[in-house]
């Protein structure tokens, strides 16, 4: 029997952006339609294509298409090749576009106009966005519309794609007829766009050299190759003790305000199951969470910081040659880096790796990164079990500790990347290709909105499958109720007592109590369910303490220690797994990571457990 497979195409003539990687297409996306895509100072921030609408003056409605950056219609990897198969009109799900949007950095016309070449050879109509023309006139670089739409034959707009400038005047050229008209493609072959863009530069007296910018002058010390590294240890270093030291007066707020409901509650509520759940299931395991959200706004305040300043590729060349010793180009760097928030963007972003070896490794590794559903885990324990102590130069012993805990984490991603490296077979040696983009100063605008982003992913993720994996553990924990000659604590008899009790074996060499083992599988579902599932467990167990100090009190310094050492490597997520078979095509690759992963943590966790318990 033979299938025909039919796409269906939503209404509405197709717009789609074409232009180098960041010359801000996203940030015209998100203004033309209301989005709000990712948009960062680095080369290849988008990998997949994106869709939104548009309404135009006179009232129709268009559908625009943001693609990654590409240098050529060439493709060299997979996020390039998303952008070659929608022009040619072969993407899957997807009609060929009407109307091509090429946006170009108006402060760099010699390499971007070749790719408006290319895209005229396409047969389409086609609009110039002059974009960056801020960063262009602050140099002293007045680029003349009109002179240059008729050079090109296409209509050029000037725009400031952050500030909204020019968006409106694009609205009202897409109502124009003659808009829509395909542009004369070049006479002249593509071995001659070179020369062609150079003549035509001349002719608009834009061809003399820029004089220096900052950019040239910050990084004789960004790059320096020795301040330059002392620079970043010294940013990661400020960045980990401000997430101990500035959240501790928000998180004691939350705190404060957890407890009072609380405390309401449990004064003018009878005692029963519907009052357990919401103070020990509700209050103490999803609040118990939330207390986090201050130390994960810093964190991601000072990653959006360094992404929309430009200093992100300047530590991917400062690392790159690093990175080479352990097999890897600096491609990788981007990709790793994103893992910090989250590793499901950071394997995504590996579709930028032209290299499919490298990819793979690359996306092996990220998982190893420390994402910010760690932070809640290592937050607690450090907060129960390291003293908050000054050492010399006012330096905060629970920071330091934190910063030790990521640089263990990347530690044992370079060990990984290391045996890969002999392991599998290498290509040849290759050196970074990356652009280092022109430093811009964060608009704070971008970054509220950027920390709100945020703040609302987390807070959804709280009150989605962290509440109902808490409140599950509460299920668990409460039935069935105890009997009535019961010796043991309650909590003992309740399904999830019997199963920590029977798992607790094959965690003991480890130093693992069963309160962790049965908080560790709802942990699956997303880190920071370990959290509230402890919460939960220990206040359905005991009366109006804070879960700090309980585990303080009850738990050994080793075992804590040996659950960190677990959360350094365990690959404790299930949607990260999902996303590298399907990024991969294959089981192979998750069920690869898991095995090794989960084996490498029982085996750090023992070894932990083990040296600290000979120590103290
Ligand atoms: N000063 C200034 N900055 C801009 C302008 N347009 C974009 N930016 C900044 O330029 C950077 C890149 O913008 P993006 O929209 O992410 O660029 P992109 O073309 O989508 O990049 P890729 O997805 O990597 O291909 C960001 O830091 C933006 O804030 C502009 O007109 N003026
Ligand atoms: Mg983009």
């Amino acid at each position: 029997m033979q299938q025909a497979v039919v796409h269906l195409h939503p209404a509405g003539r197709l717009l789609a952006l074409l232009g180098n990687p960041n010359c801000g297409k996203t940030a015209l996306f998100n203004r033309l339609t209301g989005s709000r895509q990712k948009v960062a100072n680095y080369a290849g921030v988008t990998v997949e294509r994106k869709e939104g609408r548009l309404l135009t003056p006179g009232g129709e409605r268009l559908r625009l298409l943001d693609l990654p950056g590409t240098y050529s219609l060439h493709p060299r990897s997979p996020d390039e090749q998303v952008t070659r198969d929608v022009l040619a009109g072969v993407a899957k799900g997807e009609k060929r576009p009407d109307l091509l949007l090429c946006v170009v950095d108006a402060s760099n016309l010699r390499r971007h106009l070749r790719l408006v070449l290319a895209a005229q050879r396409q047969g389409l109509p086609c609009v110039l966005m002059l974009n960056m023309a801020d960063v262009a006139e602050r140099r002293g670089l007045r680029v003349d519309a009109a002179a240059l739409s008729r050079e090109l034959g296409m209509p050029v707009l000037r725009s400031v794609a952050v500030e909204g400038d020019g968006v409106d005047a694009l609205r009202r050229l897409l109502d124009d007829p003659a808009t829509w008209q395909p542009a004369a493609p070049p006479q002249q072959p593509e071995a001659d766009d070179g020369a062609r863009i150079a003549a035509l530069l001349q002719r608009l007296g834009l061809d003399q050299a820029l004089p220096p910018g900052p950019t040239e002058r910050i990084d004789r010390w960004v790059l320096h190759p020795v301040l330059g590294p002392l620079l970043m240890a010294l940013l990661m270093f400020g960045m980990f003790q401000a997430v101990f030291a500035w959240a501790e007066a928000p998180k004691a707020w939350i705190e404060a305000g957890a407890a009072w409901v609380a405390a309401g509650l449990n004064t003018h509520m009878a005692e029963g199951w519907l009052r357990s759940l919401l103070v020990d299931g509700l209050i103490a395991g999803a609040g118990g969470v939330l207390v986090f959200l201050p130390q994960i706004l810093i964190l991601f305040a000072f990653i959006l910081l360094l992404e929309e300043s430009g200093y992100l590729p300047r530590a991917a060349y400062l690392l790159d040659r690093w990175m080479g010793g352990l097999g890897l180009s600096g491609r990788s760097f981007i990709p790793l880096l994103s893992s910090f928030a989250c590793a499901i963007p950071g394997i995504m972003a590996t579709r930028a790796i032209a290299n499919p070896r490298d990819r793979l490794v690359t996306i092996a590794l990220a998982p190893l990164m420390t994402c910010s559903a760690r932070l809640p885990v290592y937050a607690l324990l450090i907060g129960a079990f390291i003293p908050q102590r000054r050492l010399w130069g006012g330096i905060e012993l629970q920071g330091l500790v934190l910063f030790a805990l990521y640089a263990a984490g990347m530690a044992s991603a370079a060990a990984v990347a290391w045996l890969l490296k002999h392991l599998t077979a290498r290509g040849q040696v290759r050196t970074l290709m990356m652009e280092l983009p022109e430093y811009h100063w964060p608009r704070l605008r971008n970054l509220a909105i950027g920390l709100l982003q945020r703040a609302w992913i987390f807070i959804r993720r709280v009150g989605g499958i962290i509440l109902v994996m808490t409140l599950a553990i509460w299920l668990l924990s409460s039935y069935p109720a105890a009997p009535l000659e019961a010796t043991r604590p309650a909590i003992e008899y309740s399904w999830a007592g019997q199963l920590g009790r029977w798992l607790a074996p094959l965690f003991e060499p480890i130093g693992f109590n069963w309160q962790i083992v049965i908080a560790l599988i709802p942990g699956l579902a997303a880190r920071e369910v370990a959290v509230g599932a402890l919460a939960t467990v220990y206040a359905v167990s005991s009366e109006g303490h804070a879960l700090t100090g309980l585990i303080a009190q009850q738990w050994s310094l080793p075992t804590a220690l040996a659950l960190l050492a677990w959360y350094v490597v365990a690959p404790q997520c299930l949607s990260t797994l999902a996303t590298i078979k399907r990024e991969t095509g294959g089981w192979a690759m998750p069920l690869g990571v898991a095995t090794a992963y989960f084996g490498l943590a029982y085996g750090a966790a023992g070894l932990t457990y083990v040296l600290a318990r000979a120590s103290v």
